[in-house]
């Protein structure tokens, strides 16, 4: 698995999706989601540049869960709990969150953060490769969220689509990758990462079981709803 940075170093091409001006206007709208432990969360992501979707993305990830009625989420690439903070406070007291991650390190920071969040116990922890974790794992999921090392995104839709209830959710960060996907020209941090991306998205939109759209906020998170015939 590669450590990944957030990618600001070879950002001559980059294409911002959403203005900075309204990227603050919408943040603070949303400032009574604060709490403690998010407040630390996010303090380490920006002193290690650890690369965890936003306050804007977390709460957007919350609602998606919350809107389907979701109780068992699948997370390829947790990181140390960022975004399972929001899936698991949506899916309630008996959902459950997989989580994944190459990482042991980041296992036990998560939880030691959503210990202190008080959702720990809606969380299995994995450590090892996410797509191995997953076809270790049984069952239909309400949500299958993908944040792993861009490269993979193809594999892993393919792994996911078929494990996804009707009327259940696929979501995947980074999908406008800093813009890379609509650049004429772009340096990219890891080889065949960006051409993955647009594989990646390219599938969704042309699977005849999905309907799907793109939240451009951050850095693109795609949506795609698995039909109920
Ligand atoms: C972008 S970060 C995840 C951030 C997290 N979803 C959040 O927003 O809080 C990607 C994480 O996935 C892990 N990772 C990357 N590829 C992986 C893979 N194939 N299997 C398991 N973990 C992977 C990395 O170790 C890293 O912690």
């Amino acid at each position: 698995m590669t450590e990944i940075l957030t990618p600001t170093s070879d950002n001559s091409s980059e294409i911002i999706p959403v203005h900075p001006a309204i990227d603050g206007y919408m943040r603070a709208l949303v400032g009574s989601t604060d709490h403690p432990v998010l407040l630390e969360m996010e303090a380490l992501a920006e002193q290690k540049r650890f690369p965890i979707v936003n306050r804007l993305v977390g709460i957007f990830l919350e609602m998606q869960a919350r809107m389907i009625g979701a109780r068992q989420v699948f997370e390829f690439g947790s990181g140390y709990g960022y975004s399972a903070y929001w899936f698991a406070r949506a899916v309630g007291q008996d959902g459950r969150i997989i989580c994944s991650d190459g990482n042991s390190e980041n296992r036990d920071r998560a939880e030691q953060y959503l210990s202190s969040a008080g959702l720990w116990d809606r969380i299995e922890f994995n450590v090892g490769m996410a797509q191995d974790i997953f076809v270790q794992t049984d069952g239909l999921f309400d949500i299958c969220y993908n944040d792993v090392d861009k490269g993979w995104y193809p594999e892993v839709w393919k792994l996911a689509r078929d494990r996804i209830r009707p009327g259940g959710l696929y979501i995947a960060d980074n999908v406008l990758w800093h813009g890379r996907v609509a650049a004429e020209t772009y340096t990219d941090i890891a080889l065949g990462w960006t051409e993955a991306i647009v594989e990646h998205n390219q599938m969704i939109f042309n699977d005849p079981e999905f309907d799907a759209f793109i939240n451009p906020t951050r850095d693109g998170v795609i949506v795609a709803r698995r039909k109920v015939v």
